[in-house]
């Protein structure tokens, strides 16, 4: 086996955050492959620069990288981002000794600051007599709110190398807009589009994987239980799972009577890896809410955190095998509703033989959860928390996951929903990450942690990310789009859009049901009817339509106005009467706005609901808006684990 040793430099790659890039994917190309990316070039050890490897590695700025690269000969190893833009490089290699020193460093790091070395390994300069000439990264400035996390007021972030993930370098020289010759009649020069060409690189790289490898990531988040059920499911909307699986995660023990259950919903796209176990070492999502003594105690309760059917963690999605064909579902599998999900957990409950739970908790998608279950299995649930939930979806919040879905499926790769023996719609990922992670935290956030401040000042502006907003949402976009399924996002997404807690809505669903059971007992197969989605823009212009339910402004609901909450949905809550209820929301928040939450405790309480504790957190609080509930520990934490208690 050939390795290479290659020499990272930079002030920030230091400490514990350095050993996540082992498993990143190196970037040497193979000139005997169409300079597409090497596959088998993966970082395999990182060591200090007296050759220690493992967690012992002690700050300092040089680290020692050990790259595979298999039996490969030559390597042409090419510097990116010269000053000039778009100059280049060629160093030939001979590896006759196997063992050769290079310098890595990002020429990039000055325009993307620190982090973007470790996240990328964006560039490979040949000769360690060069690394001395090698620009270090420009630090970050740090952000010292108080409100911010330790590690933002660091100007520290921690940094993850996802081979998955990372964005490749691209495999040529930067391209411009239009070629030499017409650059040279040109007026001005055309501008280059890095952001493009890693795209462009991407595809490549996933197109040339190794087919056992297969061009889809795998969406796995570690070792998981399975409940699985033979047992068909008929969804709300008429859809039919022959069989299903529902992953889960369990922590803490179930007493006796069994009485001590806590079900923990998630977030849209979230697994069931709320917390580090035995199974499963890597930190969760709720890593520090839940433990013994901690928000939800896992001395005292036995906490069940499930991944949802429709998600691609483990429980049954559209990346699932049908039973019926052997072929994976793609986008025949039928619409969800929060019930469906909610009616998929319940089953897994059964199977544990858990009658009661002892409480619901859910955020986000898993705060109207939450709710859902309480409302549909009234007296199989304790108490109720919904934290930054709602009661039905708002029209600005399906607005905004519409836009997500459409750029999604306007990426070609998306192929209709049937991409998973080809490219998987990465571009479309990656931008509707970048607007969900627009309506997860607050503009007033981000004018504190990057104001109007550039990535690189020094540089001309860029029509690629360019401010310190845009690279962050880049990365969000990176970090995200291959590691989530792209048809599970339509179809959970969808799911929270359908939701609805108001009577009128539960009966409409009560119907189809019904309707659809009987069909199915008659041996008709399942399905909506008229299927096939009909709707067309319509011809004549659109009119304004009398409001369905009770009109009530968004102020309104934020002054309690004494004509009370919408009775369609007082009415819906009515099941959950006597359940004793945390309704918790933030300010900050533009996805499930405040007044959401406040709407939930108001209408509990009109149904006649007296246990209703409703906690805001205004902007003095939290600034983090959406994201609130998974950053903030004392008000969020706080707040649940007197409520549980
Ligand atoms: C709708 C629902 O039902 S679900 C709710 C939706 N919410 C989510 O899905 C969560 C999305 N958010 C996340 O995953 C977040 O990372 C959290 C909440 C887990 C952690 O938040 P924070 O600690 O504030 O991290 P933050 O969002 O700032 O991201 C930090 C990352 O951005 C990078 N970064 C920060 N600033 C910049 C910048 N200007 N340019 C480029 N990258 C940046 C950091 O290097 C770090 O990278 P890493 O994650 O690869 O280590």
């Amino acid at each position: 086996m050939n390795v290479v040793k290659v020499t990272l430099r930079s002030a920030d790659l230091s400490g514990p955050a350095c050993h996540k890039s082992i498993g990143a994917k190196a970037i040497i190309y193979n000139p005997f492959y169409d300079f597409t990316p090497y596959p088998s070039l993966t970082v395999q050890k990182i060591g200090d620069i007296e050759g220690n490897e493992g967690d012992k590695v002690t700050p300092r700025p040089r680290l020692l990288a050990v790259v595979n690269f298999g039996a490969l000969r030559w390597i042409e190893i090419e510097e990116q981002g010269k000053e000039e833009g778009h100059a280049k490089e060629m160093i030939h290699v001979q590896c006759l000794k196997f063992e050769l020193v290079i310098s890595m460093i990002s020429r990039r790091a000055q325009i993307k600051r620190p982090f973007a070395i470790m996240k990328g390994i964006k560039s490979v300069i040949f000769a360690a007599r060069r690394a001395s000439q090698a620009p270090l990264a420009q630090q970050r400035k740090p952000v010292t709110s108080r409100i911010l996390p330790q590690s933002m007021r660091n100007g520290r972030y921690s940094t993850s190398l996802n081979p998955a993930t990372t964005r490749s370098i691209s495999t040529g020289r930067p391209r411009k807009a239009q070629e030499a010759t017409a650059e040279r009649e040109s007026s001005n020069p055309a501008l280059a589009f890095p952001c493009l060409d890693a795209l462009e690189s991407r595809s490549a790289s996933l197109r040339s994987r190794p087919s056992e490898q297969g061009p889809e990531p795998s969406y796995t988040s570690g070792d998981h239980l399975r409940f699985h059920s033979e047992k068909p499911i008929l969804l709300d909307w008429g859809g039919l799972l022959p069989e299903f699986d529902v992953a889960y995660e369990t922590w803490g023990e179930l007493n006796s009577d069994r009485s001590n259950a806590i079900l923990l919903h998630t977030g849209l796209s979230a697994s069931s890896h709320a917390k580090s176990s035995d199974l499963n070492p890597k930190p969760g999502w709720w890593e520090k809410f839940i433990g013994p003594g901690l928000a939800v105690d896992t001395n005292k309760y036995f906490v069940i955190c499930t991944n949802v059917i429709g998600s691609c963690y483990g429980s049954t999605g559209p990346s699932s095998i049908d039973p019926a064909n052997g072929q994976r579902y793609g986008t025949r599998f039928p619409i969800l509703t929060m019930e469906d999900m909610v009616r998929a957990q319940f089953r897994l409950l059964d199977g544990l033989g858990i009658k009661k739970l002892y409480a619901s908790v859910g955020s986000s998608m898993g705060g109207m959860q939450s709710l859902a279950a309480a409302v549909l299995f009234p007296d199989r649930v304790g108490k109720v928390v919904s934290i930054s939930g709602c009661a039905r979806s708002h029209p600005y919040s399906v607005a905004m996951r519409h836009t997500q879905r459409q750029v999604l499926m306007m990426d070609p790769n998306w192929n209709r929903g049937f991409y998973y023996d080809g490219i998987p719609p990465h571009a479309g990922m990656k931008l509707a990450r970048e607007i969900a992670t627009v309506t997860y935290r607050s503009g007033p956030e981000w004018e504190q942690r990057f104001g109007r401040r550039r990535a690189d000042p020094s540089k001309p502006p860029a029509l690629c990310p360019d401010f310190l907003i845009e690279t962050y949402l880049d990365h969000a976009g990176e970090k995200f789009c291959l590691q989530y399924d792209p048809n599970s996002l339509l179809y959970v997404s969808k799911a929270m859009d359908l939701f609805d807690l108001g009577v009128d809505n539960q009966n409409r669903m009560r119907a189809l049901r019904h309707q659809n059971k009987s069909k199915l007992a008659a041996g008709e197969g399942p399905g909506p009817e008229g299927q096939s989605c009909n709707l067309t823009l319509p011809e004549s212009p659109y009119e304004e339509q009398p409001s369905e339910t009770t009109s009530r402004s968004l102020n309104d609901a934020v002054d309690a106005p004494a004509g009370g909450p919408p009775a369609d949905l007082v009415a819906g809550l009515g099941p959950m009467q006597h359940h004793p209820t945390l309704v918790m929301g933030v300010a900050s928040d533009i996805l499930f706005p405040a007044w959401q939450q406040r709407e939930i405790a108001e209408t509990l309480k009109a149904a006649g609901n007296r246990q209703v504790t409703h906690v805001e957190l205004g902007e003095d609080k939290s600034l983090f808006g959406h994201d609130t509930f998974l950053l903030d520990l004392e008000h969020i934490g706080g707040n649940l684990k007197r409520f549980l208690n």
